[in-house]
């Protein structure tokens, strides 16, 4: 079965990145060949061929997901808080806590709707567990931190006890880092605060939410176009040192911790994200090319909001049309049609 044969050369070729640590120290860095090693199995543990399975675990046919196309971005922050609000409250009630992961970018503005009434006083802060999707290769404190942001914007509003944000604080050696934060989650698993679940035969956590922004070149987290982090299927957490979009060194969940999840909502707000939002949405690329694509909860819910300059380019108006666009399951956006004005 050739379907992973593309990532040997690439895994072989990869350079390893070797720099100086902040004493002096020579640290290597990169995605090591051997750290992909298992991409390139061809058999199950009975020795048996493993089925074929897209290059990106990209699933053929409908896309199940709900979509609300709101005015402006504080109409989608009332709607982020209010969706975030329920599964938090499902989530105490069924588990004793609830499990929240943040993206940065513009994402955590999309949150200033929490922080007042008739939330702020109403959410259970303490039961609260904060992770990230993904984080920058910088100290807690530096501007480019996604701590830092989300602290900033968000965390010091609320009063979510500081043992229970689960932070990314290594920020020397890449892959170290996603080791150490994958160790955090599976830390997380022991005390009871996340639960598990199986996509593709491999055990990743379920978080409650994810919460992600999508990038106009389609990333979500840190998993950019085309990289080889986007085929990963055991790890929980991956390494990149050579991102596009500046800082290059970041850590970021890999695809199927996050498809684990029980909830995925993606934020996308401005007239800059109306081009890739159309492609995401309306155009059947090489999933690889956009990893939004990729992300579809193996056993849970996917909910975008949106505002209206994100939505720009879309032809919603065409959308029951099946023959033009068989890519989303529009049968789940006419039931959200008919539940709430605010949805098509
Ligand atoms: O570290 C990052 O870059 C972010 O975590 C990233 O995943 C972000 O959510 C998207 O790039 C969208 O960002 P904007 O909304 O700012 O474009």
């Amino acid at each position: 079965m050739p379907l992973q044969a593309p990532f040997l050369p690439l895994a072989l070729s990869s350079l390893w990145l070797r720099r100086k640590n902040a004493e002096g120290k020579r640290v290597v860095d990169g995605t090591a060949s051997d750290e992909y090693a298992h991409m390139k199995e061809t058999e199950n543990q009975n020795g048996k061929p493993k089925p074929a399975v897209h290059l990106f675990e990209y699933e053929d046919g409908p896309w199940p997901c709900s979509v609300s196309i709101v005015p402006h971005l504080h109409d989608v922050a009332e709607a982020v808080a209010d969706y975030i609000a329920r599964i938090s409250e499902e989530s105490i009630k069924a588990r004793g806590y609830f499990s929240i992961v943040l993206s940065g970018g513009s994402l955590v503005k999309a949150l200033s709707a929490l922080v007042k009434e008739p939330h702020a006083s109403k959410l259970n802060w303490s039961k609260w567990f904060v992770f990230w999707a993904d984080e920058r290769m910088v100290p807690i404190s530096h501007a480019d931190s996604n701590y830092n942001d989300a602290k900033h914007e968000f965390l010091s509003k609320v009063p979510i006890p500081d043992d229970n944000l689960v932070t990314i604080d290594d920020w020397d050696v890449c892959s170290a880092a996603a080791n150490g934060y994958e160790a955090r989650l599976k830390e997380m698993v022991k005390r009871k605060i996340l639960h598990t679940t199986n996509v593709n035969h491999h055990k990743f956590p379920r978080f409650d939410l994810v919460l992600l922004g999508i990038g106009p070149d389609g990333h979500v987290a840190s998993l950019f176009p085309n990289s080889l982090q986007l085929a990963e299927t055991k790890k929980w957490v991956v390494p990149i040192t050579k991102s596009p979009k500046p800082p290059s060194r970041r850590i970021s969940l890999s695809l199927p911790c996050i498809n684990g999840a029980a909830h995925v909502a993606i934020v996308v707000v401005g007239s800059s994200k109306a081009e890739v939002l159309q492609r995401v949405f309306e155009r059947p690329a090489l999933p690889g090319a956009l990893p939004a694509q990729l992300v579809r909860p193996r056993h849970g819910e996917l909910a975008w909001f949106v505002d209206k300059q994100a939505a720009g380019r879309l032809s919603i108006e065409h959308y029951n049309d099946p023959k033009k666009f068989p890519f989303l399951d529009w049968s789940s956006l006419k039931e959200a049609k008919e539940s709430t004005g605010n949805q098509i």
